[in-house]
């Protein structure tokens, strides 16, 4: 098994509990209310932030100037063309940026990236990338799943973002992250791979908990 086949089971049954979420279930679904996606888009679009910042701190942590290239390459494509989605429903919705940066990040949401951003400070690379892939990898997943739910992908406001997720640019993105942990992760020994293991499955209980926040609308 690989490293990532390893991290992908140990998450496995906080994925499912993701899939199943009624927040989840409501974008497959089109019945989330528009009010509750407005408050996740919001929060959501913070969090990209600080989700980039951790892809900085890769830059600094990286050892080779090959991977500090990876690493700014996915910052900059973050900060450039990947916040597209969100910046189309902030429009549609008539969200400007700077409503954005008035928000309070809730607690979950500040929680998650924190956790992160103090994984990043203290680890290398292989941590970074581990603590960075729960967020890419579960909304791959969550993005086909939901794409092959009979007109999801059609309706007229979620399925813009069921495509942007489901969609060939962004699976292949995540695709290379995964392909990266498993780079990074190579030779390492089990005490090290236990270390991914606990950063990963707290990411993806991160996940879970910020489809709660954004269900529940909890500041
Ligand atoms: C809470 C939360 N978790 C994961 C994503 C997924 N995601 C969407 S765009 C992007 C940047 C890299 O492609 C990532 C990781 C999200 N949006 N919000």
């Amino acid at each position: 098994m690989t490293v990532t086949q390893r991290l992908y089971q140990a998450a496995r049954p906080v994925w499912e509990a993701c899939h199943a979420h009624p927040f989840v279930r409501g974008i497959g679904d089109g019945t989330l209310p528009l009010e509750q996606f407005r408050w996740f888009l919001l929060q959501d679009y913070r969090y990209l932030f600080d989700y980039a910042r951790v892809f900085a701190y890769g830059v600094i942590k990286a050892r080779d100037p090959e991977l500090m290239r990876i690493f700014s390459v996915n910052l900059d494509a973050i900060l450039g063309g990947e916040m597209r989605l969100h910046r189309a429903y902030m429009a549609r919705l008539g969200i400007p940026e700077a409503q954005v940066f008035a928000v309070q990040p809730a607690l979950a949401n500040l929680s998650y990236t924190h956790y992160m951003l103090a994984v990043a400070a203290a680890g290398g690379p292989a941590e970074i990338v581990a603590s960075l892939l729960a967020c890419s990898w579960s909304y791959a997943e969550i993005g086909q799943r939901l794409a092959d739910l009979p007109g999801a992908a059609e309706h007229p406001f979620y399925g813009e973002w069921v495509q942007g997720y489901a969609g060939a640019d962004y699976q292949k993105t995540n695709a290379a992250l995964v392909a990266l942990m498993d780079t990074l992760a190579q030779d390492c020994s089990e005490a090290d791979y236990q270390r991914l293991e606990e950063i990963f499955v707290s990411c993806s209980r991160y996940e879970l908990g910020f489809w709660d926040m954004a269900w529940k609308r909890e500041p």
